[in-house]
């Protein structure tokens, strides 16, 4: 298993340009399949998850290739609806082939998704929306079957806005017959970028953005070119490094407007932040403030997957923060490693009672999941003397070479391997 050894208390300083959208590029790619002919998709970032899922679309038959930050897909000749266990066990994300599927061959065969440890994760939401445009599911064990000869449009209220549930019904829909109306649906930018790609590709959907989406089905759709925005939890991880290490750095290709929960959050602690188009410019050179309050909620409130990350700034701020994860049951498993550095975190329930310290302090940690793993990342950074991040392949799923980004920003940053062992002759 790779480690990452991170020489601590170095400002960052620099320009960097950001990535694409992972929780963009997974479900566009797995959108593709809705038409046949060679799709290809920019601004693909080189991410394990990426990896994963073009080894699915490989496996149902698909041509793949990903050579810089462009994939190129042809979907013609995908034979099959069944997802390989072992491919579906990899990722939560595993979960977008479902709709597609169903809606290209009339059924999908797959097994409950993989993915971070980060709380119990259901699926019922999928298949409820699934169930409503006519889908017959089955489930036995792990395994899922999700069967319908013709989707049909329907009128499907989500109890709660799940990001996953709304991109797997709108990928479901855009082929039903009729009108298919979403309320309640997940308003993630990433979701108006799958509006956006399946309208390219000919499909009728509005309302992304907003509450209330609605589908009216088409024919076919066409195969097309499209670049996948930038990630907003990459700039957001980013600027909380900046501003941990107390350094200057510039942003560039970055929408601002998704990250306004943040940038007000950061300017509360104190931190200086310029936008201007689409750079962000960070800098601090003071200790941050305490933030009395923050709570994780869906978009446009302040994202879970920054919720870590975040946690690292407040715990070298003057005063006491709470921060309340209300996403995810199981994400604050950092507290533990952040605290073997030195921070003075108290967890009540879901939240986070965190009294800053002047610093923090290396030591050697684990990566528990993907957000916790670059929290550590940005803490090392911070910190006083040498940290080693342990089980770097959850950050593999979602920063594009995490070390090599940070090194052009001028910290020590590097990444052992394990040698492999001599076979015993
Ligand atoms: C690939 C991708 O885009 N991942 C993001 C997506 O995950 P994901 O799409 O999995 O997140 P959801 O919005 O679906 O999940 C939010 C909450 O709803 C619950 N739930 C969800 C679906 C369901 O059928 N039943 C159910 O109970 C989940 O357990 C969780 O507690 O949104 C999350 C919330 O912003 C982000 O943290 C992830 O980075
Ligand atoms: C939780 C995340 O991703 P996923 O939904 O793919 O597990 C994330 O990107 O922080």
């Amino acid at each position: 298993m790779d480690k990452l050894v991170i020489e601590g208390g170095k400002p960052l300083s620099g320009t960097i340009v950001i990535q694409g959208a992972k929780n963009a590029a997974l479900p566009i790619l797995a959108a593709s399949l809705l038409a046949e002919g060679t799709t290809t998709i920019d601004s693909v970032p080189h991410l394990l998850d990426i990896d994963v899922m073009l080894n699915i679309l490989r496996e149902l038959g698909c041509r793949a290739e990903h050579t810089d930050d462009t994939v190129v897909l042809d979907t013609t000749s995908a034979h099959t609806s069944h997802v390989p266990e072992n491919l579906m066990k990899q990722m939560r994300s595993s979960i977008f082939l479902m709709g597609p599927l169903l809606s290209r061959f009339g059924e999908a065969q797959v097994y409950q998704p993989g993915g971070c440890a980060i709380g119990e994760r259901k699926i019922d939401l999928h298949l409820q929306g699934l169930q409503a445009l006519g889908a017959e599911i089955e489930e036995v064990g792990n395994r899922i079957v999700c069967r319908a000869s013709k989707l049909k449009g329907a009128d499907i209220h989500l109890t709660f806005p799940s990001v996953g549930a709304t991109e797997n019904i709108m990928m479901a829909a855009v082929l039903a017959e009729g009108r298919t109306t979403l309320s309640n649906a997940a308003r993630e930018p990433e979701i108006q970028d799958l509006q956006r790609f399946l309208n390219a590709m000919g499909a009728k959907i509005m309302g992304a953005g907003t509450d209330t989406i609605t589908i009216d089905g088409v024919e076919r759709l066409a195969p097309c070119r499209y670049k996948v925005i930038p990630d907003r939890i990459v700039t957001g991880t980013i600027m909380v490094a900046a501003a941990a290490t107390r350094g200057q750095v510039t942003l560039q290709d970055t929408q601002p407007a998704h990250l306004s929960s943040l940038i007000h959050v950061m300017r509360r602690a104190g931190v200086q932040i310029v936008v201007d188009g689409d750079i962000i410019k960070v800098g601090s050179s003071a200790r941050p403030k305490a933030v009395e309050r923050i709570v994780t909620s869906p978009y446009p409130a302040f994202p879970t997957d920054l919720q870590s990350q975040i946690m690292v700034l407040l715990s070298l701020a003057d005063g006491v923060s709470i921060l309340k994860e209300t996403i995810f049951e199981g994400r604050l498993k950092h507290v533990d490693e952040l605290s073997r550095m030195g921070a003075d975190i108290r967890v009540d329930m879901n939240a986070a009672f965190i009294r800053g310290v002047p610093r923090l302090y290396g030591a050697t940690v684990e990566a528990t999941d993907l957000r916790a793993g670059a929290a550590l990342v940005i803490a090392g950074l911070a910190a006083q003397g040498r940290t080693v991040v342990e089980q770097v392949h959850h950050i593999d799923r979602g920063y594009d070479r995490i070390e090599t980004m940070l090194t052009r920003l001028g910290a020590r940053i590097s990444r052992t391997s394990p040698v492999p062992q001599a076979p015993n002759i």
